[in-house]
């Protein structure tokens, strides 16, 4: 098997951009009012306390979900391209009853990927993921740390331009969790635009290039990951990023600090 890089993949679907996007259910809000617009090639981070609407906002941009208000504008118009070109992490993959290997075939062959392709991409999608020797063990049985390593190469595998991740990291060891950001660097080395939940405060100093803060349903803060940690302007953020407990009451009216200096971040 090969030990070429990554394949680089093709640009083409971004920028995405939120515009005012509200979710509910029910009667409730959940998240609420969110605008932001997502470059291609960059690393965002989105952090906050539990419940904040992170996962939401990824299932949203996912197109998982339908947004009760707003808009969510990709800059690609054709859809099947738009499908096409992402593939989500979710926090706790389903496997399949069917090999390693087989879980990733699957995922192609979901995706109409031509029969002859699909072992070439199969192969090295299990070797980029270091998982070529439990290539044929049921993926079931594999260990946490494995089948977070085989979510992403089948999510990989689909050569998406616009990789989301929910947690990819969440109840893994640090060498599981370091193996993993080694992974998705290189993912994001070839192209790949990431899109990433993470309580892991670390790791978002890590990866990140762009951070967003999530509060209760509202887009806080999004910033340049170095300015962002440097200090952020939001004091919700403030007090998350020293471990403060976020449980006071807030003006539903409060604005979205967004210290973007690029242009079309609104
Ligand atoms: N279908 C639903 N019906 C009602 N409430 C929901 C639904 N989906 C999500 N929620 C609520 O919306 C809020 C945001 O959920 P979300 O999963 O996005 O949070 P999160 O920031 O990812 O949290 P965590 O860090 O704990 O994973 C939570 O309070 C959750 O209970």
């Amino acid at each position: 098997m090969t030990d070429q890089p990554l394949t680089a993949v093709s640009r083409g679907i971004l920028p995405l951009e939120l515009r005012n996007v509200s979710y509910q259910a029910g009667d409730k809000r959940l998240v609420k009012d969110v605008t932001c617009q997502f470059q291609a090639g960059h690393r965002y981070m989105v952090i906050g306390p539990n419940g904040a609407g992170k996962t939401l906002l990824l299932r949203l941009c996912h197109g998982l979900l339908k947004p009760a208000a707003g808009q969510v504008r990709w800059q690609e118009k054709d859809k099947r391209r738009v499908i096409k070109g992402q593939a989500m992490v979710f926090q706790r993959s389903v496997m399949m009853r069917r090999s390693a290997a087989e879980n990733i075939a699957f995922a192609l062959a979901a995706r109409n990927v031509a029969k002859a392709e699909r072992r070439e991409r199969v192969e090295q999608a299990l070797f980029q993921t270091g998982l070529t020797r439990v290539a044929d063990r049921p993926a079931r049985v594999l260990s946490l740390g494995e089948q977070q390593r085989l979510s992403i190469a089948r999510a990989w595998a689909l050569r998406p331009e616009v990789l989301f991740l929910d947690e990819p990291c969440a109840s893994l060891d640090p060498p599981a969790t370091h193996s993993i950001e080694k992974l998705l660097m290189e993912i994001s080395a070839a192209g790949t635009t990431l899109i990433m939940t993470t309580h892991d405060l670390g790791q978002a100093r890590r990866l990140a290039q762009d951070v967003l803060f999530m509060f209760r349903g509202r887009l806080k803060e999004f910033s340049e990951a170095e300015r962002f940690f440097a200090g952020p302007e939001n004091d919700l953020a403030q007090a998350y990023l020293k471990g403060d407990l976020l449980w006071w009451k807030r003006r539903p009216e409060e604005d979205c600090v967004q210290t973007q200096n690029k242009p079309n971040r609104t």
